[in-house]
């Protein structure tokens, strides 16, 4: 039998206790998707870590998924590499996937982190989806006008386990999710940032899904008009979906199966304002669309 191993620490290293943020009961869970389109303001970007630590000494547990569609596709650009979307998602090769891998865990994550850090405490700890076999997907079927397309490696998310994202929450961590999730036989996915988000909230049992975005929220006849639609119920999204494109179709999919799978509310808001999470969570009333459970 072999003896397992015993670390022992030099004298000149300090083992900190890190008690300032620390174990604590865990409060109900807000799941807060951080768009890339939202995120290119470096303003923006502090005012939401500010934010979220704040969410966390009102006694809720934010969850932070983030997305990076406009910074993927700089580096993509840097690199001469093609852009395409289908359906609002995007064309992923084996050669996107490293980009898209590099860009959300490396960078665009990696800079949240430090954000809400440089708030904290509360710290934040990064992760993606492959993390602890934490989200698991499948390829994602794709329809262009009724026609099957391939998009390549586009997962859909089939398994949330969500024990590694509790095991932070109850450490008094403020967990940020890149998108990526992991296929069964070990391959690795390109999920959409909204669609990560709603299984997250689903599987964790969250209160409320807010996804912040470039624009006010869900515009009734976009784009010829821009009135913004303010409460919608499940069974009326599910009447406009097939009628919705661009980046508004998985982000009102995820609005809708997160409801469907047990959220309270979901709300879309424009993360162009300064503060709009605080507000948004706090106040009963939110400024963009919100979903909530339910018949027409
Ligand atoms: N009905 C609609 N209402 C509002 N925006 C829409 C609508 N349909 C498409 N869009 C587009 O969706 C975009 C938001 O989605 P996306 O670019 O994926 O943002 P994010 O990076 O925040 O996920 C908007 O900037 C807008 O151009
Ligand atoms: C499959 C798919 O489209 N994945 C997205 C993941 C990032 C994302 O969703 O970012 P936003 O939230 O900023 O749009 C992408 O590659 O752009």
């Amino acid at each position: 039998m072999t003896e397992r191993a015993t670390t022992t620490v030099p004298e000149h290293v300090q083992l900190v206790n890190d008690t300032s943020s620390g174990p604590r009961p865990v409060g109900a869970v807000v799941v807060v998707k951080f768009g890339g389109n939202a995120m290119v303001d470096a303003g923006l970007r502090r005012t939401f870590a500010e934010d979220v630590v704040e969410l966390w000494h009102a006694g809720l547990r934010p969850v932070v998924v983030h997305g990076g569609g406009p910074q993927i596709s700089a580096m993509l650009d840097r690199l001469g590499l093609e852009t395409r979307f289908e359906a609002g998602l995007r064309v992923t090769t084996p050669e996107t996937m490293d980009v898209v891998r590099m860009v959300l865990a490396g960078r665009v994550q990696r800079e949240l982190v430090g954000h809400i850090n440089a708030c904290g405490p509360p710290f934040a700890v990064g992760m993606t989806g492959e993390d602890a076999h934490t989200m698991t997907a499948v390829r994602r079927p794709a329809r262009v006008d009724g026609r099957p397309v391939d998009i390549g490696l586009v997962g859909d998310i089939v398994g949330v386990n969500p024990g590694m994202v509790h095991a932070l929450l109850e450490d008094g961590h403020i967990p940020v999710v890149s998108p990526v999730a992991r296929g069964e036989g070990g391959e690795v996915y390109n999920v959409n940032a909204d669609l990560a988000a709603s299984a997250l909230a689903v599987a964790l049992g969250a209160e409320r899904l807010v996804m912040l975005t470039d624009v006010e929220g869900l515009y009734a006849n976009w784009p010829h008009s821009a009135e913004v639609i303010g409460r919608l119920t499940a069974d009326a999204l599910d009447g406009l979906l097939p009628g919705l494109a661009g980046g508004m179709l998985p982000k009102m999919e995820g609005c809708l199966r997160a409801v469907r799978g047990g959220v309270r509310r979901a709300d879309v808001l424009d993360g162009r304002v300064p503060h709009a999470v605080l507000r948004g969570v706090l106040d009963e009333i939110s400024p963009g669309t919100t979903v909530i459970p339910g018949a027409v």
